[in-house]
């Protein structure tokens, strides 16, 4: 019989959590620069664009009654109220890869992913945090991107998004931006041989040795 030989493997769900500000879209974008198996899920909201984002790359936005009918049409893999607004991922496009053999990478928060983990168990999950939550406001802040408004209210949310961090299977926290990518790399690499392991070792020891 030949070996099943590169081994073939689903994709991965890779999630990145944090309170607003921490950085886990910073580190989004430096994984996906520096790794080709990786693609990000693109999420839908009904939260108004921010200067210098992009439909379809940053997020599909939506209206209230667009999102109400991809509810009820199930076009909704997880989906939860962040900050007074909805975020949701996409089944289709997410299904569509990572049948295809390639991981995704979902920015969501600690809501969806308590959702995920029961579609799907072997999920990943990294929650990064920042070094002080004086430094995650100064973060908000020089992002440069939201009234004082959404600042204090994301402040105001922290604790309890921070509270959820013993839910997750790997916790950083996010000093240096770089040495933050590179560990959220290595923790990539070592659960794709994980996973390798699981699905397709067995029948390839089983040929090498009889
Ligand atoms: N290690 C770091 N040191 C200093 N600044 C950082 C670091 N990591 C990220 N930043 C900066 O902090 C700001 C917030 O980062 P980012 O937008 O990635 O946060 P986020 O966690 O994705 O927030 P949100 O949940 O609101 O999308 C950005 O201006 C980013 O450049
Ligand atoms: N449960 C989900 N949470 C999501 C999704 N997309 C983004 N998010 C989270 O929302 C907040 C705010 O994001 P922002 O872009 O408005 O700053 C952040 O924690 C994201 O991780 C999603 O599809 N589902």
């Amino acid at each position: 019989m030949p070996l099943p030989f590169p081994l073939k493997r689903r994709g991965l769900l890779f999630v990145l959590s944090s309170p607003s500000g921490a950085g886990k879209s910073t580190i989004a974008r430096l994984l996906l620069g520096s790794d080709d198996g990786i693609a990000l899920s693109v999420s839908a909201t009904t939260r108004p664009m921010r200067p210098g984002e992009e439909h379809g790359k940053d997020y599909f936005f939506v209206t209230d009654a667009e999102f109400d009918r991809m509810v009820e049409a199930g076009e909704f893999l997880e989906w939860a109220h962040v900050f007074g607004r909805r975020y949701g991922t996409l089944r289709s496009e997410v299904m569509r890869t990572i049948e295809g053999g390639q991981d995704v990478l979902l920015d969501i928060d600690w809501q969806g992913t308590q959702q995920l983990k029961q579609v799907d168990p072997d999920i990943v999950r990294v929650f990064i945090l920042p070094p002080s939550m004086d430094e995650l406001e100064r973060r908000l802040r020089s992002r440069g991107t939201d009234s004082e408004d959404v600042i204090q209210s994301r402040m105001t949310r922290a604790a309890a998004e921070i509270s959820h961090w013993a839910e997750y299977d790997y916790v950083l926290i996010n000093n240096d931006v770089e040495k933050c990518r590179e560990l959220v790399h290595n923790i990539l690499k070592a659960e794709r041989l994980k996973a390798t392991r699981r699905i397709g070792l067995h029948d390839f020891v089983r040929g090498l040795i009889g």
